[in-house]
C-alpha cells in the first residue's frame, strides 16, 4: 500500500491589491494563513508532500511530483496524476503550461519517449486517447464526432470508453500534435473569474504496452512472454466555481452545475477512501463519470499524484481553505500499485517452471522442508486438474460396480420374498386339511431351510419384536395411502390380514415403524414416484451415463478450442513477423528514390568536376572548348532535371504521374535538340566565315580539319546523349516499376492488416467460446456433483430398505417356523383325539 502523493501550489496574486490582508504563507511543506503582522490564523495550517510558491516553475513541479510516476509507468505500473482547485487557480497552467515552461502533460510525454528510448531490452507499443467530460457526458477530443461516451468494465481492460479513439504513436512530437488537435476541441469560456475558463474536465490517456524483446542470449531460458500493459491519466479538472462569483448564467450556469455536482462526487468518494479501509463502507464511484473513470486511481491499482492549486488572493479564502480541507483528505488515500503483466499460456508455463527452478535452487542451499512442500504445491497445481478428472472416472466406474451388485441383490431378493409369500399363501390355505398337506409342509420347511441356509448361513432369529396390538396392520394402511412414495412389494400387501398375522404370531409382531418407505425424488433428472427399483436403477445408469458423455463431450470441445487457439496464435505471430517484414522492404522502397537522387547529384557533382577540369585545360576559344561548355550546360541541366524528377517521386510517388515524365522528357529533348542545332548552326557559320576569310590559302584543308572535328564531336555527343537517354530511360523504368512495387506492398500490407484483424477477431470470439465452454464444464460438473449426492442418498436409502426387508424376511421365516409347530400340536392334538376316539370307540363296542 502506498499514500497518494499530494501537493499544493500558489498561483501568484493577479493584482496588486489583492495581496493585502490575510495572506497564505509557505513554509517549507506546510501553509498557513497569517493575517497581516504575521499573526496566524488558529486551525488554518495544512502540511502536504510538497508545497510550491508563486515562484515555482512547472519544470520544478513535473521533477518533484510525476517524474516518479512516469518512470513507474513505463515500468508497467498505472499511473495518474491531476490537478484541483476552484476556478482560475492554475490547473491548466500546470498541466498544459506554456511555450516557455511546458505543463506536466507535455514533459511527461517526452519523458515517456526518452525512457523508452533507454530500455533498449523492452519494445513498446503506445496508445494516446483524449477526452473532456462536458456536463456529464464523455466526448473524444480526438474525433468530436465520437460523443456520449459509455464507460464500460471487463476483466480483461478494467474500466474503459468505448469507442474512444485510440491512435498509435510513435514520437513525442506525433502525441504533442495530437494534444494540440484535440485542445482545439475543448470547451472553454469566458466567465468573471477566468477568460478562458475549462469547462469540462480533460482526461489524456496513455496505454503502454510493453513486451520483452527476442533475445538469442544464455539467458533466453529467463526471458519472459508477459505483456506489460501500463495506463497513465494526465486529468486537468474543471474548477469548483461560486455562482454568485463567476456571474454565470444560461449556458455557464448548466456548466458551473455539472462542474460543482461531479467535484462533489469526488470529494465525497475521497472523504469515504479517507475513512479508512474498516470503516469506508460503500465507495460512490458510480455517482459520475470523472469518479468511474478515476477509479483505479484512486484507492485502486494505481500510482496517483494530486496537485491542488489555490489563488493566493484574500477574497479567495474560503474556496482555497476548502481545496486544503480536500488535499488533507487526499493524502490519507492509500493506493496498491503494481506491475500489470498479462501472461500467455507459454509465459505462465515457463514462469512455473521457473519458479520451481528457483525453489529447488533455494532448497538446496537450505534443505529447508517448508521450501520443498512449496514445490509440491506447484507440482500439484500442475497435476490437479488431470487428477481430477481421472478421479471422476474411477468414482463413475466405482458407482456403476456397486449399482450392478445392488440390483444382483435386489433379484435375489425379490425372488425369495416371491418364494415365501406364496408357500405362507399355499400353507394359510391347506394347513388345517389333509394328509397331502404334511407333505407339502415338510417340503416347504426343507426348502426354506435350505434356501436360508445357502444364502444366509446363520441361525434363525426375529430381529426387533415386540409385543403390541395391531401396530403392523395400522402403519401399513397409512403408508399405503401416501401417494409419494414407493409401493411396497405386491406380495406383502398380499399377505397383510390382521386375523392371519396374529394368530400365525401369537401377539409377536414385527417392528414395522422403523421400516422406511422411500419417498418420491424430486430430482429433475430421474422419474419419480411411478418407477419400481430395477427401473430407477436403470435411469440412474442411464443419467450417470449421460452426465459422463457431456463430461467428455465438453473436455473435448474445450482441448479442440484450446488446439484452435494455439494455432490462432502462432498465425498470428507469423503474420506479425511477416507484416514487420513488409514494414521493412516497404521502408526500403521508400528510400530508393532518395538514393537515387543522392546519386544524381553526386554524378552531376563529379560530372561537372570533369568538364571544368577539361575546359580549363582547353581555354583557347576553340570550337572544342565552346562545345564542351554547352556540353556542361546541357549535362548540368540533365541532372537537374534528373534531381528534380527524383525529389518529386520523394514527395509522393502518387503525385507523379508517367504523363509527367514524357512531358519532362520531351522537354529535354527539346532543349538538347535546340543546343545542338545553335551549337552545329554557329559552328557552320563560323566555318563559312573562315572558309571566306581564309579562301585563298589552304582552306580547303582548314575547312575539312575543322568539318572533321565538328563531325567527331557531334558523333561523339549523339553517342553520350544517346547513352543518357538510355540511362536516363532506364532511371525512369526503374522508378516506376519500384513505385509499382511499393504500390503492390501497400496493397499486401492492407490485406494482411485486415486478415490480422480478423484472425484478431476470430481470436476474440475463440477466447469468448473457451471461457463459455469452461463455464459450461463447470456448470455440468456441478450438476454431476448433485447427482452424485441424490445417487449416494438414494443408495443409503436403499440400503437401510434392504436391511429392513431382510429383516422382515427373517420375521417371516420365524413366522413360518411357528405355524409349522402350531400345525404340528395341532396335528398331534387331533392325532391324540383320534387316538381317545379310537379308544372310546373300543371301549364303548366292548361296553
Ligand atoms: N503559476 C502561475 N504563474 C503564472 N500565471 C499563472 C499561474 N497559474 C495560473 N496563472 C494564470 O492564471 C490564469 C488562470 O489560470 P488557469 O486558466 O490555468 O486556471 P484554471 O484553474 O485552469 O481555471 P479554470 O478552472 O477556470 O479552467 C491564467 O491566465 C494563467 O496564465
Amino acid at each position: 500500500m502506498e499514500k497518494i502523493c499530494v501537493a499544493v501550489r500558489v498561483r501568484p496574486p493577479v493584482t496588486e491589491e489583492s495581496a493585502s490582508g490575510a495572506y497564505w504563507k509557505v513554509d517549507d511543506n506546510r501553509i498557513s494563513l497569517q493575517k497581516l503582522h504575521d499573526s496566524p490564523v488558529s486551525g488554518a495550517s495544512y502540511a502536504f508532500d510538497h508545497i510550491f510558491d508563486e515562484s515555482c516553475s512547472n519544470a520544478k513541479i513535473y521533477e518533484l511530483l510525476t517524474r516518479d510516476i512516469i518512470r513507474a509507468v513505463v515500468e508497467g505500473f498505472n499511473g495518474t496524476a491531476f490537478a484541483y482547485g476552484q476556478t482560475s487557480s492554475g490547473k491548466t497552467f500546470t498541466m498544459n503550461g506554456t511555450e516557455k515552461d511546458p505543463g506536466i502533460i507535455h514533459r511527461a510525454v517526452k519523458d515517456i519517449f526518452d525512457r523508452i528510448q533507454m530500455t533498449s531490452d523492452r519494445e513498446f507499443l503506445i496508445r494516446v486517447s483524449y477526452m473532456e467530460i462536458y456536463n456529464e457526458e464523455i466526448i473524444d477530443l480526438l474525433a468530436v464526432e465520437n460523443q456520449k461516451l459509455q464507460i464500460h468494465e471487463s476483466l480483461e481492460r478494467g474500466v474503459f470508453v468505448a469507442g474512444l479513439r485510440e491512435e498509435i504513436v510513435n514520437n513525442a512530437e506525433q502525441v504533442l500534435k495530437l494534444i494540440e488537435s484535440g485542445e482545439v476541441n475543448r470547451h472553454f469560456g469566458e466567465t468573471n473569474i477566468n477568460v478562458r475558463s475549462s469547462r469540462s474536465h480533460t482526461i489524456f490517456r496513455m496505454v503502454i504496452e510493453s513486451k520483452e524483446k527476442d533475445t538469442n542470449s544464455v539467458n533466453h531460458f529467463y526471458s519472459s512472454d508477459a505483456i506489460r500493459v501500463s495506463v497513465l491519466n494526465l486529468v486537468d479538472l474543471a474548477g469548483s466555481e461560486r455562482i454568485a462569483k463567476t456571474g454565470a448564467d444560461g449556458v455557464r450556469l448548466k456548466e458551473g452545475k455539472h462542474i460543482n455536482k461531479s467535484l462533489m462526487i469526488l470529494g465525497n468518494v475521497i472523504n469515504k477512501l479517507s475513512d479508512g479501509a474498516k470503516n469506508r463502507g460503500h465507495i460512490p464511484y458510480r455517482d459520475s463519470k470523472l469518479t468511474r473513470i478515476l477509479q483505479p486511481a484512486l484507492g485502486g491499482n494505481a500510482k496517483t499524484s494530486i496537485i491542488c492549486t489555490i489563488a493566493p488572493e484574500e477574497v479567495h479564502i474560503e474556496e482555497t481553505k476548502g481545496t486544503l480541507q480536500f488535499a488533507s483528505r487526499a493524502k490519507r488515500i492509500a493506493n496498491c500499485a503494481q506491475v500489470n503483466e498479462i501472461l500467455t499460456d507459454a509465459a505462465l508455463l515457463k514462469r512455473q517452471k521457473q519458479e520451481i527452478e528457483d525453489l529447488r535452487k533455494k532448497l538446496q542451499g537450505s534443505q529447508s522442508e517448508v521450501l520443498e512442500q512449496e514445490i509440491l504445491k506447484l507440482r500439484n497445481d500442475l497435476l490437479k486438474y488431470e487428477l481430477e478428472r481421472e478421479k471422476l472416472e474411477m468414482e463413475l466406474k466405482e458407482e456403476r460396480r456397486s449399482q450392478k451388485e445392488r440390483e444382483q441383490r435386489i433379484r435375489e431378493q425379490q425372488i425369495k420374498i416371491d418364494n415365501l409369500s406364496s408357500l405362507v399363501t399355499s400353507s394359510d390355505v391347506h394347513g388345517n386339511s389333509s394328509q397331502e398337506q404334511d407333505s407339502g409342509r415338510y417340503r416347504i420347511t426343507e426348502d426354506y431351510n435350505d434356501s436360508n441356509s445357502k444364502s444366509q448361513g446363520e441361525p434363525f432369529r426375529t430381529p426387533c419384536f415386540k409385543a403390541g396390538p395391531n401396530a403392523f396392520v395400522a402403519k401399513r394402511s397409512q403408508y399405503s395411502t401416501l401417494p409419494d412414495c414407493s409401493p411396497l412389494p405386491d406380495t406383502f400387501s398380499n399377505v397383510a390380514d390382521e386375523d392371519t398375522w396374529l394368530k400365525m404370531n401369537r401377539g409377536y409382531i414385527a417392528d414395522l415403524d422403523s421400516i422406511q418407505m422411500t419417498p418420491a425424488r424430486k430430482v429433475q433428472s430421474f422419474p419419480s414416484s411411478d418407477v419400481t427399483p430395477d427401473g430407477s436403477n436403470k435411469n440412474y445408469n442411464q443419467e450417470v451415463q449421460n452426465l459422463k458423455r457431456q463430461l467428455e463431450l465438453a473436455i473435448e470441445e474445450r482441448d479442440e478450442l484450446k488446439r484452435k487457439h494455439a494455432e490462432q496464435l502462432t498465425l498470428n505471430d507469423r503474420l506479425t513477423c511477416e507484416i514487420s517484414e513488409l514494414q521493412r522492404e516497404a521502408q526500403l522502397f521508400q528510400e530508393i528514390p532518395q538514393r537515387l537522387c543522392e546519386c544524381a547529384a553526386n554524378c552531376k557533382d563529379i560530372y561537372v568536376d570533369v568538364l571544368s577540369m577539361t575546359q580549363s585545360s582547353i581555354s583557347d576559344g576553340s570550337s572544342t572548348a565552346k562545345l564542351l561548355s554547352s556540353m556542361s550546360e546541357i549535362g548540368a541541366s540533365l541532372f537537374t532535371t534528373l534531381e528534380s524528377h527524383f525529389s518529386m517521386a520523394l514527395d509522393g510517388p502518387r503525385s507523379f504521374t508517367e504523363n509527367d515524365f514524357k512531358e519532362y522528357r520531351k522537354v529535354l529533348f527539346e532543349r538538347f535538340n535546340s543546343t545542338i542545332k545553335s551549337l552545329v548552326s554557329s559552328e557552320t557559320q563560323s566555318i563559312q566565315n573562315e572558309q571566306v576569310t581564309n579562301l585563298p590559302c589552304s582552306g580547303e584543308y582548314k575547312g575539312c580539319a575543322v568539318g572533321g572535328e565538328i563531325g567527331y564531336w557531334k558523333e561523339n555527343l549523339s553517342d553520350e546523349l544517346h547513352t543518357i537517354k538510355e540511362r536516363y530511360h532506364d532511371l525512369e523504368m526503374e522508378l516506376q516499376s519500384n513505385n509499382q512495387l511499393l504500390e503492390a506492398c501497400k496493397q499486401r500490407y492492407d490485406t494482411l492488416e485486415a486478415e490480422f484483424l480478423l484472425l484478431k477477431e476470430e481470436r476474440d470470439s475463440l477466447h469468448k467460446m473457451v471461457s463459455e465452454s469452461s463455464k459450461e464444464l463447470a456448470l455440468v460438473t456441478d450438476q454431476k456433483e448433485n447427482v452424485m449426492k441424490d445417487f449416494n442418498t438414494e443408495s443409503h436409502k436403499r440400503k437401510g430398505l434392504e436391511e429392513k426387508i431382510k429383516q422382515f424376511s427373517v420375521a417371516f421365516a420365524c413366522r413360518k417356523m411357528s405355524l409349522a409347530s402350531f400345525h404340528g400340536e395341532f396335528k398331534s392334538k387331533i392325532e391324540r383325539l383320534r387316538a381317545q376316539n379310537r379308544v372310546l370307540a373300543l371301549k364303548s363296542l366292548e361296553c
